[in-house]
């Protein structure tokens, strides 16, 4: 019988629960691996929760030998850009080691494919867009670093093991399941669009902008918007690849247009018509002033 069971890290998460959706759709029997530090248990819907810890090897891989996944998708990590800055040590243990435990199991197991959750803060600054996957990585943070740090250690992998992978260096995902049978809840949520609807729904008293002085149309960052359904899709496309025998490779995932801050604050205005407050604040010295992608 072929084997359908795929291993998700992170699935009780944002982009995890919406890829744990389409890939139940597309015929595969799902396994979610999470800590439940920042993921909901009622997000995962679409298959088995096993409640786990990157940082446990011996759980992780228990779990790998029971359900003997043809793959694994590894969303799990810490995912703050500003949050790295301050605490670089949480974001290369947990992404970094987390990442080498995940392949560890993998290896013990002789499980050879892993989809995984990059970004495009691997790139830093960038000297051209769109930003391209030749672009050279010069991250500006350690959350940024952690990622780049990894997709050398799966390099590395597949020299040495055999174990093929792709990364997907997402830009900003965004958006919720069209059906709403999940959607983005974070605690503490720092992302830009939920705090923006959630003033609209005056919910929080105004937006903050972080720095109006990047070297920018308006001033503000810029970032590359994708829609996370699209992006669970492309999680299915990459996994449907490993299986055909495409090699170790990394994508991009954007829609090749970068939005302004002040952009989406006027496109929020325009669509609730609430006219909401916004103040001014200092730029994140982490944050990228512009993010456009390669679609
Ligand atoms: N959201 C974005 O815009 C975006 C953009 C680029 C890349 N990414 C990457 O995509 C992935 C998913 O992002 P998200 O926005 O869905 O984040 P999220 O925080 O919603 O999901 C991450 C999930 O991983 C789990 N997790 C974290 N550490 C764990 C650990 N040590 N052990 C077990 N489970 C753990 C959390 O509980 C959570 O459910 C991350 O790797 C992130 O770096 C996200
Ligand atoms: O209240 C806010 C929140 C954010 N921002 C700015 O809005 C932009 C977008 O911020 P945010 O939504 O927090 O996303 P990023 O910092 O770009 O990081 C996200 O997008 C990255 C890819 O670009 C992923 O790798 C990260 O995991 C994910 O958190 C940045 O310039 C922030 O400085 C504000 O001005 N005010």
């Amino acid at each position: 019988m072929v084997n359908r069971t795929v291993l998700v890290t992170g699935g009780a998460g944002f982009v995890g629960s919406h890829t744990c959706k389409e890939l139940s759709k597309n015929g595969y029997s799902v396994v979610v691996y999470d800590n439940l530090s920042m993921g909901h248990a009622e997000f995962v819907k679409w298959g088995v929760l096993e409640i786990g810890e990157l940082l446990d090897l011996d759980k992780l891989k228990f779990i790998v030998g029971k359900y003997k996944p043809l793959a694994v998708l590894h969303f799990a990590a810490s995912a703050y850009v500003g949050e790295s800055i301050k605490k670089p040590f949480l974001y290369y243990r947990n992404n970094v080691v987390g990442t080498l435990n995940v392949l560890e199991a993998m290896k013990h197991i002789g499980v050879n494919k892993l989809v995984f959750s990059s970004t495009c803060a691997v790139y830093g600054n960038p000297i051209e867009t769109p930003i391209t996957e030749s672009h050279p990585q010069r991250p500006i943070n350690p959350y940024g670093r952690s990622k780049s740090m990894i997709e050398t250690i799966l390099a590395d992998a597949d020299a040495a093991y055999g174990i093929k992978s792709i990364s997907l260096r997402y830009f900003n995902a965004a958006g919720a399941d069209p059906d709403l049978d999940i959607g983005e809840n974070h605690n503490p949520e720092t992302h830009l669009i939920p705090l923006i609807l959630d003033t609209a729904a005056e919910i929080r008293p105004h937006v903050h902008i972080y720095g109006n002085n990047y070297n920018t149309k308006d001033g503000t960052c810029v970032r590359d918007f994708i829609h996370v359904t699209d992006l669970a899709r492309a999680h299915v496309q990459a996994l449907e690849a490993l299986n055909d025998g495409h090699p170790t490779d990394s994508f991009n995932l954007g829609s090749g247009t970068g939005y302004s801050i002040l952009d989406i604050i006027a496109e929020a205005r325009r669509l609730t018509g609430n006219p909401f407050h916004t103040t001014y604040k200092r730029g994140d010295p982490g944050s990228r002033s512009i993010d456009s992608g390669y679609g």
